[in-house]
C-alpha cells in the first residue's frame, strides 16, 4: 500500500466517525428546533453561533487551522439551521431573489432574527419572487428595492405596479462587493467578471481600472456559483463574502465597490395588509393627468394635512409612453386622522392611486 492509499484509509475512518457525530449533532439541532418552536424562539441565534466558533477555534492544537475551522463551523451551522427550519411545522416561507449567499438571502436572515422558523425559498428572477407569492408558494417575499450608490432597482418598482402586494417592512444591509475566483486563480489572470447589473454598476471604477469585460448575470450569488462550476480560470464573480464561502471561492480583491458606504434597502412584501401600530411610514404610487400644477396639487394635499412627504421618485408609465408614475413615501400611521384624510383626498384627485403599505421606517443603522 502506498502512502496515498494509507492517508485515504485514515480519512475514510475519520469520515465514518464524523458521520456518526454529524448525525448526533443534527439530532440535537432538531430537538433544539422543536424546543424553539414550542417556546416561540427564532431558529437563528447569532450570539450562540459566534460562541460556538470561538470555542472551536480555541480547542485547536494547530492555530493555523483557525480560518478553516471557522469556515467549517459556519457551514455546519447553516446546515443545522436549515434542518431545523425544514422540520418546523409552522415555518414562515419567504420567497427571495437569488440563492444562498445572495445579499437578499442575507437580508432574509437579518429579518428572520425577529421571526420563529423561516424557510427561505430562492427565486432566479425578481418576477419569480412575485409569482411565488401570488401562487401561495410563500407567505412573504423579500426583494431588493433601492441602493445608496446606484438608486432604484427599477424592475421591482414596475412589479409593484403590476402585482397587488403590500410592503410590510424594510431591511437595510451594508453591501460590500468582492472579486472572487476559483481557488488558485491569480488576480492578473482575470479577464471577465460576472455579476448582477447593480453590482457591476457599484464596482464600475474597479472594473474600468482593471479593463475587465463585465457580463451581467442573474444574481451575485448565482454568478459566484457559475464561476465555481466553470472550467475557465480567467473569470471571476463580484459578490458578497458569504457567496465566496458557500461556493468555495477565493477573494482576490475585497471591497471593490466605488462607494464604500454602500447600502441596499430591501422590502418585505405580503399579500394582505396587516395593521401595525408602530408603522410610521407609508408608500404609494400615483399617476396624474398631464396638466399644469398637478404634482404641486398632490404635494399640497399632504402639506395641508401637516404630513411630511419624504420621497418622490418618478418612473415611466409603461401604458402611456413619456408619462410618469410617482412613487411617494409619507410619514404617519394609516389610522392617524390626517393620514386617512390625505390618502382619501389623493385617491380622489389622482388619475390612479395605489396604496403600497404602512410599515416601520428603518435606517441603515437598524
Ligand atoms: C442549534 C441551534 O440553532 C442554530 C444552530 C446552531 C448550531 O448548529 O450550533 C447554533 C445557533 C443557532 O443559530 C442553537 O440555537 O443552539
Amino acid at each position: 500500500m502506498d502512502k496515498l492509499d494509507e492517508y485515504r484509509q485514515n480519512i475514510d475512518k475519520i469520515d465514518k466517525e464524523m458521520v456518526r457525530l454529524f448525525e448526533e449533532r443534527m439530532k440535537n439541532a432538531q430537538n433544539i428546533g422543536k424546543y424553539k418552536e414550542e417556546h416561540g424562539l427564532p431558529v437563528l441565534n447569532a450570539g450562540r453561533e459566534k460562541a460556538v466558533i470561538e470555542k472551536a477555534a480555541a480547542n485547536l492544537k494547530d492555530k493555523n487551522l483557525a480560518p478553516y475551522t471557522e469556515d467549517f463551523f459556519e457551514n455546519m451551522m447553516r446546515i443545522s439551521r436549515k434542518y431545523q427550519a425544514d422540520n418546523a411545522g409552522h415555518a414562515v416561507k419567504i420567497a427571495y431573489f437569488g440563492i444562498e449567499g445572495s445579499f437578499t438571502y442575507e437580508a432574509v436572515l437579518k429579518y428572520s432574527e425577529n421571526l420563529l422558523s423561516v424557510k427561505p425559498v430562492g427565486c432566479a428572477t425578481t418576477e419569480d419572487v412575485f409569482r411565488l407569492l401570488l401562487n401561495d408558494g410563500a407567505d412573504l417575499a423579500v426583494i431588493p428595492f433601492e441602493n445608496s450608490t446606484t438608486g432604484a432597482v427599477v424592475d421591482v418598482y414596475d412589479l409593484l405596479c403590476k402585482y397587488d402586494f403590500y410592503i410590510k417592512d424594510e431591511i437595510f444591509l451594508k453591501v460590500s462587493q468582492h472579486l472572487m475566483a476559483k481557488k488558485g486563480v491569480k488576480k492578473d489572470e482575470i479577464k471577465t467578471v460576472y455579476s448582477h447589473p447593480q453590482a457591476i454598476s457599484q464596482c464600475k471604477k474597479f472594473i474600468d481600472f482593471n479593463g475587465y469585460n463585465a457580463i451581467p448575470y442573474l444574481n451575485t450569488a448565482l454568478s459566484a456559483k457559475f464561476v465555481s462550476e466553470s472550467e475557465k480560470t480567467d473569470i471571476a464573480a463580484l459578490a458578497g463574502e458569504s457567496a465566496a464561502k458557500i461556493y468555495n471561492l477565493d477573494i482576490l480583491a475585497a471591497n471593490v465597490n466605488t462607494d464604500l458606504d454602500n447600502y441596499t434597502k430591501f422590502i418585505v412584501l405580503s399579500k394582505k395588509f396587516d395593521k401595525n401600530e408602530n408603522a410610521d411610514n407609508n408608500s404609494a404610487v400615483v399617476s396624474l393627468d398631464d396638466k399644469t400644477g398637478m404634482l404641486y396639487k398632490l404635494i399640497k394635499i399632504f402639506k395641508d394635512e401637516g404630513i411630511n412627504l419624504t420621497k418622490i421618485e418618478s418612473r415611466p408609465d409603461h401604458k402611456n409612453p413619456f408619462e410618469y408614475m410617482f412613487f411617494i413615501d409619507f410619514d404617519g400611521n394609516i389610522d392617524d386622522e390626517n393620514v386617512k384624510n390625505a390618502v382619501d383626498k389623493a385617491k380622489e384627485f389622482a388619475k390612479a392611486f395605489k396604496y403600497l403599505g404602512n410599515y416601520k421606517r428603518r435606517s441603515v443603522h437598524s
